[in-house]
């Protein structure tokens, strides 16, 4: 299994796109319409949010699930028994957020949820014809609007050896939603799991965009497109005295949205967050 980056002004972009969802689960965007400055500027100051105290004020809201979780109340992925080495910001336009970051984190998520919407509809173009008679409204429709998509700034800190025996900075899992947009990290780390069961790196290179199927979309195609495993593993050497950040958008669909004959975007997300532990 590869992963190339396909070049989104490119005239076949949408169908090399959608043929790397289906193959891998993932497709990697360059040339993509989101500002790299305000992905740099992001991550800048954020990395001052997570160093400074000021985060214990903005803990997370346990009913709305907005604001700071900090690593120790952080994930346990579905399977795992050590928490992640992480600690994120959950931003929802209505939901908490420090004011001197707001400006840029609604920006960004104005953005890229338009962006997600536009591949989206490449989806619905590009899958097969009995696919796309499956989902219950248009893919696209099934974001608009919708108050459940949430950016999540995430930073993993620097590994000081102390760490839980097998804790990773994120255990393999996959996501719960729709659709992912993550631009790449300031740091390497992302890993995809192939058909073959080997982990490969997902590219890097500042300036790309990767975007993954969640389990939500795998429900609403049967299956067709793959919510595939992935993982954040730990640095080695000098790479372990730093930090890294990232900044995934779970594209979530409105609650009552039919994904299945067995689930709605709202009984599916309870189901997944039980398991989590974090409801
Ligand atoms: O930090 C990353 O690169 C990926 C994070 C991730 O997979 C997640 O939060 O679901
Ligand atoms: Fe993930």
């Amino acid at each position: 299994m590869t992963l190339t980056a396909v070049d989104y002004r490119a005239p076949d972009a949408p169908a090399q796109f959608v043929e790397s969802l289906r193959q891998t689960g993932f497709g990697v965007l360059k040339n993509h319409p989101i500002p790299e400055q305000l992905v740099e500027r992001i991550y800048r100051d954020w990395q001052g949010f997570f160093d400074g105290e000021n985060k214990t004020r903005y803990h997370f809201n346990r009913d709305t699930q907005d604001g700071f979780f900090p690593a120790s109340v952080s994930e346990v992925a579905k399977g795992h028994s050590v928490k992640d080495l992480k600690e994120y910001f959950h931003y929802y336009p209505w939901g908490q957020c420090p004011a001197e970051h707001k400006a840029d984190l609604a920006d960004y998520y104005g953005q890229a949820t338009t962006l997600a919407a536009e591949l989206l509809g490449w989806v619905q173009q590009l899958g097969p014809d009995n696919v796309a008679s499956g989902y219950a409204e248009p893919l696209p429709n099934m974001i608009e609007g919708s108050e459940k998509s949430l950016l999540r700034v995430l930073h993993y800190p620097p590994l000081n050896g102390d760490e839980a025996a097998g804790a990773i900075r994120a255990a393999a899992h996959e996501d719960i939603n729709l659709l992912t947009i993550l631009p790449a990290a300031n740091a390497r780390g992302l890993q995809v799991k192939g058909r073959d069961g080997q982990w490969l790196d997902v590219p890097c290179d500042f300036g790309t965009l990767i975007v993954n199927i969640g389990d939500m979309l795998q429900e609403a195609s049967g299956g067709y497109f793959p919510s595939t495993t992935h993982r954040v593993v730990n640095p080695e050497g000098e790479a372990a005295n730093q930090s890294r950040i990232s900044l995934p958008l779970f594209l979530h669909p409105r609650p009552e949205v039919v994904l299945s004959e067995r689930h709605t975007a709202h009984s599916y997300l309870m189901e997944r967050l039980r398991e989590l532990g974090v409801i």
